[in-house]
Parts: structure tokens; sequence; C-alpha cells
């Protein structure tokens, strides 16, 4: 707008308003409709497909709006902020009507991608996470809040723990310190929703401060979490940001856990990736979850998703989870009833969150009422069961009897979503609500009584008595009639065809009508007020029924995929020795055409002899199926689910790391062979004696010299790792490391087989004791389709490079290879100051640096270095 220019009285306002929340879309209430004006109309009018207009703005010139009508609200917010638009409401703050000149408005709720209570925005199955990162000294604070459900969490932890919960949780918003904006660019990819805030905000004091605050402590002892400073910092920007984004009613924000490093199975970010435990990596493809996920309420779907990404490392709470699905396997008749009745609960996690924040409406609360009904039944059925692992269980619910009585007394069964829409309390809850309703309704008697006697009174057969906001109640005459109308009937409007009238008589009562239905609906609002006041009372036990529900759903929805796809039971033990029999591939298994049966395989490791195998085979043999259906067998078992197997002993593992072959998709114009040795090095930086590594065609991106030898080395590595002794499945094309199985004692060799019959391959898929003497990968390329002349001429090469004296001197160098047993210091390699050093190296640009921040960056790696000694 023109500087200068003389703004009208609403535009003052709105500016003034607007300039509160910059970078934030401002839906600005003018009577019935939400308007945008200037850059926000030209925003919504393309996100929203609504038409812009232009309109004078006093003496200055036009300015472009956009509005639409307030009742689409949950049906516009959600594509705004789908589009990642921060939303700011700004609400009429008094009664037009009472108000003379300009109405007081003000922003009501800022609605971003992380924080909404919208269900249009949020999906069922889905949490919502609002995360917060804070970069320390001597590590880092993570915190994630569902403003939806009232979870809130906190770790602190290295660099690489962070990214991991922040790639499990896929938070919709990330809020950082305004000053990390290197670290944080530096560590995270641009694929979340960021927000910065100002540094004052991150200091222990005032997170502190801020949380024992919102949960009325005296100190965070009781949560477990006093010690996790960087943790606390982030939890209180949350919490500000709450506050600044005009979220005040969050009484259901009622605590805060700790999410434990050692409790959980480490999953690093690129196994959640490559074992599509979550998402497809392409396209059309199925992740585990959809396999895995037959809950059946939103809590159970939401509690699945974080079982899957947090299995547990703890022997008794997995086997706790192993007797429940049990349970429920053998009692088939009580698996049904349960899942019948969970469909009966509504979201009760996000339904007490909303009677938290004052913002359940009428239908939402008979849902509730709904819900604690079959919450009763469920109890009672666990309890009743010879199960003492589901009777513990059930005892959990908490069926809230006084509340759901008195929902019960007061609701009615069908009260409407609007609150002003009436109808929502009983008969019989408050005497003068009875009055006038029956005031309103014999009201209306009356006048059906009036209309009686007066068609009987004039001999006017088609008399009418209608209702317009205009006048009020009127009686109509049609044309045809106008003789026969009393004197005393006042005219009030003449239509083609009828005239309209009114009457004293007709006055008295419409006042009466009218000045019941009107008390009626405050009073009616006032008691759902009150009632809502009483259900809060209650948001702790509903919060911790959603739990216990929650995790029912989920043990009943692992019963029903371990019944519908004969899954085992796997054995737990606190041995390190992995046997898996007969294991098969969750997902590949479900997809393959019918009649198409899975070739089960065997797999076992130890730490002993067979610590690392070196699986061999054609392409297309079967090698990565093999390599990921064992992590999943594993951590299907960890998250306390029965497993693809016709037996499984588990020595319970505590890292899962993954490395599968140079992937096509560059990222950040990275070679995809630094990608893999980046994300080798990773592992060879973390390992434990408990780890499970799965390494997929590593060495595939380089020349096979280099390649053969960086896999060589990385397989010598592993296996004489004096720490740690990582079960290891190595899938390869090079067969020369086979060699390697001679010269150590933990490796095995294995190839997956395949027959080849006049000239064809034929995939066996089965697993067995041996290496391979060749890749048949030119019999691949003939499958797909390859010309002749290519794979003829193809053949010849291959002849002539295995021309027996070629081979015989390869044999000879591999024999010959010089032998390094990695006796150096290994605490060095395993260090985490170094490795973090390293890490920080590796992400450096150094093309895009000046001079002055590289000299800065090597201060600093230096000061990092100084801190260990
Ligand atoms: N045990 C099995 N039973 C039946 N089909 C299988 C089995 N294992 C794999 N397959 C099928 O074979 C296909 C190829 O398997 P996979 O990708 O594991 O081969 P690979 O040996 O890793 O090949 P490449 O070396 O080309 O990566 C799978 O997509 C699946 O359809």
């Amino acid at each position: 707008m023109a500087k200068g220019s003389k703004e009208t009285p609403l535009m003052k306002q709105y500016n003034a308003i607007k300039a509160q929340y910059p970078g934030a879309l401002l839906l600005f209430r003018v009577g019935d409709f939400y308007e945008t004006f200037c850059e926000d109309a030209i925003i919504a009018s393309k996100v929203l497909d609504i038409v812009l207009t232009k309109r004078a703005n006093g003496s200055a010139s036009h300015i472009e709006l956009a509005g639409f009508p307030h009742h689409a609200l949950d049906a516009y917010l959600p594509r705004l902020v789908r589009a990642g638009h921060r939303v700011a409401i700004c609400d009429q703050l008094e009664d037009p009507k009472s108000v003379k000149g300009i109405v007081k408005r003000g922003v009501t709720e800022l609605v971003t991608p992380g924080l909404s209570f919208n269900d249009q925005v949020l999906d069922q199955k889905v949490n919502n996470y609002l995360g917060s990162v804070y970069f320390g000294k001597n590590g880092h604070g993570v915190s994630f809040l569902d403003l939806s459900t009232g979870e809130f969490s906190v770790a602190t932890g290295e660099l690489t723990y962070i990214e991991n919960l922040i790639q499990s949780f896929r938070p919709s918003e990330i809020l950082y310190c305004r000053s990390q904006r290197e670290q944080y660019q530096q560590s995270f990819d641009d694929q979340y929703n960021t927000f910065t805030l100002e540094e004052w905000i991150f200091s222990y004091e005032y997170g502190y401060e801020k949380l024992i605050q919102q949960f009325k402590t005296d100190s965070l002892k009781g949560f477990g979490i006093e010690r996790l400073q960087e943790g606390i910092i982030s939890a209180g920007a949350i919490l500000y940001y709450l506050e600044d984004t005009v979220h005040k009613e969050i009484a259901h924000i009622n605590s805060i856990s700790r999410i434990e490093e050692d409790r959980y199975v480490w999953l690093d970010k690129f196994t959640i990736r490559n074992l599509e435990l979550l998402a497809p990596q392409q396209e059309g493809g199925v992740p585990l979850i959809q396999i895995l996920d037959h809950t059946l309420t939103p809590m159970g779907g939401r509690l699945m998703k974080k079982w899957l990404v947090l299995p547990l490392k703890d022997l008794n709470a997995i086997q706790h989870r192993h007797a429940c699905v049990e349970a429920l396997c053998e009692d088939e008749e009580l698996q049904l009833i349960i899942r019948d009745q969970l469909k009966n609960i509504y979201d009760i996690e996000r339904l007490i969150s909303k009677v938290g924040a004052g913002r359940i409406n009428p239908r939402e609360l008979t849902q509730l009422k709904k819900a604690l009904q079959a919450l009763g039944p469920i109890r009672e059925q666990l309890l009743d069961s010879p199960y003492a692992e589901l009777q513990a269980l059930a005892d959990r619910i908490n069926p809230c009897t006084k509340l759901h009585e008195r929902l019960q007394e007061v609701l009615k069964e069908d009260a409407p979503m609007l609150v002003h829409q009436g109808n929502i309390i009983n008969d019989g809850v408050n005497a003068e609500l009875d009055e006038l309703r029956a005031i309103a309704f014999s009201g209306k008697d009356y006048l059906d009584q009036i209309k009686e006697r007066e068609k009987e009174r004039t001999g006017i057969p088609s008399l009418k008595i209608s209702y317009n906001k205009v006048f009020g109640y009127y009686l109509e005459v049609s044309k045809a009639h106008q003789d026969k109308v009393p004197q005393e009937w006042i005219r009030k409007q003449t239509l083609v065809n009828a005239e309209r009238y009114i009457t004293e008589e007709l006055k008295v009562y419409e006042e009466k009508i009218l000045g019941a239905e009107e008390k009626l609906s405050v009073i009616e609002q006032a008691i759902f007020r009150e009632l809502i006041q009483f259900t809060a009372e209650y948001i702790g036990p509903i919060q911790q029924d959603a739990f216990a529900v929650a995790s029912i759903d989920c043990l009943s929805s692992f019963a029903e995929s371990a019944l519908t796809n004969e899954y085992v039971k796997p054995q737990m033990t606190e041995e390190v020795t992995l046997d898996i029999k007969g294991g098969r591939h969750p997902v590949i298994e479900k997809q393959l055409p019918v009649g198409e049966p899975y070739i089960p395989n065997d797999i076992l490791l130890n730490n002993d002899d067979q610590q690392i195998i070196i699986i061999t085979g054609p392409n297309m043999a079967g090698k990565s199926a093999l390599l990921r259906q064992t992590a999943l067998i594993v951590l299907m078992a960890q998250m306390g689910a029965f497993v693809p197997a016709s037996e499984a002993k588990i020595g319970w593992i505590d890292k899962v790391f993954t490395r599968v072959g140079a992937s096509d998709n560059l990222s950040k114009g990275e070679s995809t062979f630094m990608v893999e040795m980046t994300e080798t090095a990773s592992i060879m930086n973390n390992l434990s004696e408990r780890s499970l590594i799965l390494m997929d065609e590593i060495g595939r991106g380089t020349s096979t010299y280099d390649g053969v030898s960086i896999a060589w080395s990385i397989v010598e590595y592993l296996h004489n790792h004096r720490k740690a002794k990582a079960k290891t499945l190595f899938a390869t094309h090079y067969h020369e490391l086979n060699q390697l199985a001679e010269d150590f004692k933990g490796i095995k060799n294995y190839n997956v087989s395949v027959k080849e019959i006049d000239g064809k391959v034929i995939f066996l898929r089965k697993l067995q004791a041996g290496g391979s003497a060749h890749s048949f990968g030119i019999h691949v390329a003939q499958l797909a389709g390859m010309p002749k002349p290519i794979v003829t001429r193809a053949n010849e090469v291959l002849a002539h490079l295995e021309d027996s004296r070629t081979k015989e001197r390869a044999k000879e160098r591999i024999e010959a290879m010089p032998k390094n047993n990695f006796q150096m210091n290994l605490f060095d390699a395993v260090d985490p100051q170094l490795a973090e050093v390293e890490r920080m190296l590796r992400k450096l640009d150094v093309n895009a640096m000046t001079p002055v921040e590289a000299l800065l960056k090597l201060n600093e790696l230096k000061d990092k270095l100084a801190v260990k000694k």
C-alpha cells in the first residue's frame, strides 16, 4: 500500500494485527466471511481456488481481496496448512450487534503444520509431531509434541541419535534456534518445515521454568528428565511456541516422557528407509507397516507406528507382548469379540485433548460417551479370560463410570455438531430448560390452534401461518379470499397471489416463543460448558485408557497378522545367536503371483564360527530379500509381533545397520559411492557385539578392484573387531571374497542357488553352503531381453577373461594377499568424539566456504578434539 495513504479503520485494524504475525497468512473475520488481503489474498486465491477481487481502500490505491464464508473454514484451512502455510485466524471478539463502530478483533489461533487440532489437517492414524532441536556443547536435545494428543517426549544425545529420532518421529515442523541455522542445515535435509526462534528462548532456566509451570510441579524429577539439559531447552522452546501461536488451553499436555536410548533397538536412519518400515522407497512399493497394521482405532494405528520404529531390547517387555499375542491367537473367539468392540472406540485420545483445549463439540462429546460405553465390556472380557497377561492389560482400563453416567444423563443421543444449534441437553436435566422447551413447543401448538380457529371464523380454507426474519409470524391469505380478511388484521406485505398479515395476538405469542428459544440456547450452552469442565477432570484417566486401548489394539493386530499369515512366536534369548528356520520376507511373500510360493530359508548367525556370512549368487537370485527378511524378522520379534518363519530363536539385538547397494537416486549431488562410504563409515563407528549388520553389494559403486578391496577390508575389519563381533550378512557379486572364509574362522560362504538348464537360469532361491563360481550376469541380461548379438559377444569376452591362465593368476594373487588382522587401536575407531569430527568434516561443503569460515571451522574441530584430552 502506498505510504501516507489514508486507510479505512478496518484496514488500519487489519494492518496492526497482520504486523504482529509476520510470516503467517491472516484470515480476517468480517461478518460472516474470512477475508484475506494483499499478498495473502493472492496466495489464498491460488491455493483455495477462490476468486481474487480488488477493492478501493480509502484514498489508497486498490488492494487485492479474497474471502470465503466462515463456516467453510474447516474445509479451507487444511488446504492452506498442507500447502505449508502458517495461518493466523483472526476472529471478532465482540458481538457486532452490541458494538458501535469497529468490532474488536484478535488472533484466536495460529495454525502451523506442526500444531493443529483440525481433523481435516490431521491424519487419524498418524501422529502430528512438532519437533524442536537444540545443539549443545556436550550433546544435543530434541523434543516432540503432538498437540492433538498431548504426547510430549524428550531426549538428549549425540547427533546421530537425534538424527535417528527425527527420522523415526517424522515431525511435521521443526523448531530451532535462529543462531544455530548452520548446524541445523548441516545435520538435517530440507524435507522438514522449519521455524526459527530467538536465542533467549533456548536457555535451561527458561525451559525448566516453563515445564514446571505447565505440569504444575516443583521440579522435573518425577519425569526422569531432570538431567537432560539440552532436551529441556528444546522442550521449553515448544512451550514458548505454543504460547506464541495462541494455544493457551493446553491442560491435556500434563506430562513429558524421556525417550530412553537404552530401551530401544537403535535403527540407523538408513535402516528405517532401506527396510521400508514406514514408507516404500519407490512409488507403488509396500512398506512393512501396511502388512502389519490391522489396528481398528486411531490410537492403535499411531502406536503401531511407534512400536515399529522403536523395537524393544528388554526381554521381559518383549515376552509380555508375545504372551498377549499368543493368548489372542489361541482364543480366537475372544480375539473376535475384542476386535468387534474396538471398532466402537473413537479417537478418545484426540477427543480428550479437545476437552482440554475447550474445543470439543456436542457430537464429539457423544462419541466420547459411546467410547466409554464400549470400554467396560472390553475390560470385562479380558478380565474374564484365563490369561494373566490379558488380565493385566484389562486392569489398566479405567471405565470412568461416573463420567459415563453423567454424559449419559445430560447429553442427548443425537446431539448436533454446533453448540448453537441447540438440542444438546436431555430433558429432565434442568427445570428451567424443560419449562422453556414446553413454552417453545406449546407455543407452536398454539399457533396451530390460532390457525384452525381463524380458518373457521373467517372461512378462509387455505389460511397459513408462517415465519420470516423480517416481520416474524404472519397469516397468509390467497388473493381469492381477500374479502374475508377481518378488519383488525394488519397488512404487512403484498405478493402476486397473496397478502400477508400480522395480528396483536400473533405478536404476543411470537415474543414468548422466540424469547424462550433464545433463553433455551443460552441455558443449553451453559450446561454444555459445565459438562466439558466436568469431563476435563478425567483427562488423565482417559489418556491412560487411550494408551491401554492402543496397546490392546496393536497386540490384537499382531495376533491378526499371525493368524492370517502363519507367523510363529519367536523364542527370545539372552544368547548372542540368531537362529531362524524357514524364514520368509513378510512383504514379498504377500506380493508374489498366485501359485508362486515364497521359498523359506534358514539363517544361523553367532559371534563365533558363523559371525559373518558372505552370500553370493546371481542377480535376482534373492540375496537382498534374504538379508532384509532376517532384519525384519528380528525387528518384528522385538516389537512384540510373531514372525514369518517356521521357528525363530532370537538372541536380542541392540542395533541394526543396513547398507544397501549404491542406489541410483543421488541426493544433493554427492556421488553414490561417496554416500555409500559415508553410510558404511557410520556403521563401523557404532558397532556393538549385539549388532546386526546387513551389507548388500558394498563397493559396487566403484571400479571392480576398488570395490573388492573395500569390501574385503570391511569384512576383515568386522571379523577382527575385538570388542564388537557384530553379526553380519554380506551379499556380494564379488566371489573373490569367498577366499576370506578360508582365512577366518568366523566367516562362512553361502550362495543362493540357481540351476542352469539348457543354458537358462532357474532361480531356486534356496540358500546353501558354499561360494558360487560365477555370477550369471549375462544370463540375467539374456532374460531381460538383451539383443542376442550383445549376449553372444559378452559370453565371448567372459570366456577370454575366465581363460584358465588369467584365472590361475588371479587365484594366486588372491591367495597371496597380504594378511591384516586389524590390530590397530580400536578405541580410536569407535571414539564418538572422533566420529563426530569425522562426520562434521564429511558434511563440509568446502567449495561454499570463505577462507575465514574455513579457519573458524578448523578451530571448532580442534576444540572438539581438545575436549577429549
Ligand atoms: N525366497 C524367495 N522366494 C520367492 N521369491 C523370491 C525369494 N527371494 C526373492 N524372490 C523374488 O526375487 C526377486 C529378486 O530378489 P532380490 O532382489 O533379493 O535378488 P538379488 O539377489 O538381491 O538381486 P540383485 O543382485 O540384482 O540385487 C524379488 O523381488 C522376489 O520377487
